[in-house]
């Protein structure tokens, strides 16, 4: 699969290594920086990997701040995307099973390397379970004037 992977300075080591991992598994990676510990701006990072999954440059998208959070806020904010922030596999795989998200992402100083591949194995390998999430996950994308609370 094609995976496109983006982080701002406080997750670039995290980065490096879910990359790695990435190829190693025969995934083509498009890594969309941040490459060192330069302090740089989350949004340009998440807008940048929003623009890679919308454009269908990827598949799927990685994200990865500090915490996770302004980087996931800043990708969701693409009607493209459906990023979900995990910190453990049962929260990855159902982030695919029910909610057929296509961006995983985690915080680098919350969630150490090893669950973060753990998370990343989990996401890419569980898959959309459809049926009653299919209308939940459509009303997602639907026009704010189709949505109701009913
Ligand atoms: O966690 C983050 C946003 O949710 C980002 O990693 C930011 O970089 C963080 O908020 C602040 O990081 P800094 O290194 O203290 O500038």
């Amino acid at each position: 699969m094609r995976i496109a992977i983006a982080a701002d300075h406080a997750a670039y080591e995290l980065k490096a290594v879910l990359a790695d991992w990435l190829r190693e598994h025969d995934h083509d990676v498009v890594d969309l920086g941040t490459n060192g510990p330069d302090s740089v701006d989350y949004p340009d990072f998440g807008y940048k990997l929003a623009q890679a999954i919308a454009n269908g440059e990827a598949d799927f998208g990685v994200a990865l701040c500090g915490s996770g959070l302004g980087i996931s806020m800043a990708v969701n904010r693409n009607p493209a995307c459906r990023c979900a922030l995990v910190s453990e596999p049962l929260s990855a795989a159902l982030a695919r099973q029910h909610n057929d998200a296509n961006v995983i992402a985690m915080g680098a100083r919350i969630t150490g390397s090893d669950m973060a591949i753990a998370c990343l194995d989990t996401f890419l390998a569980t898959s959309f379970a459809g049926g009653r999430h299919q209308r939940r996950v459509d009303k997602l994308s639907a026009p704010q004037f189709e949505r109701t609370n009913a």
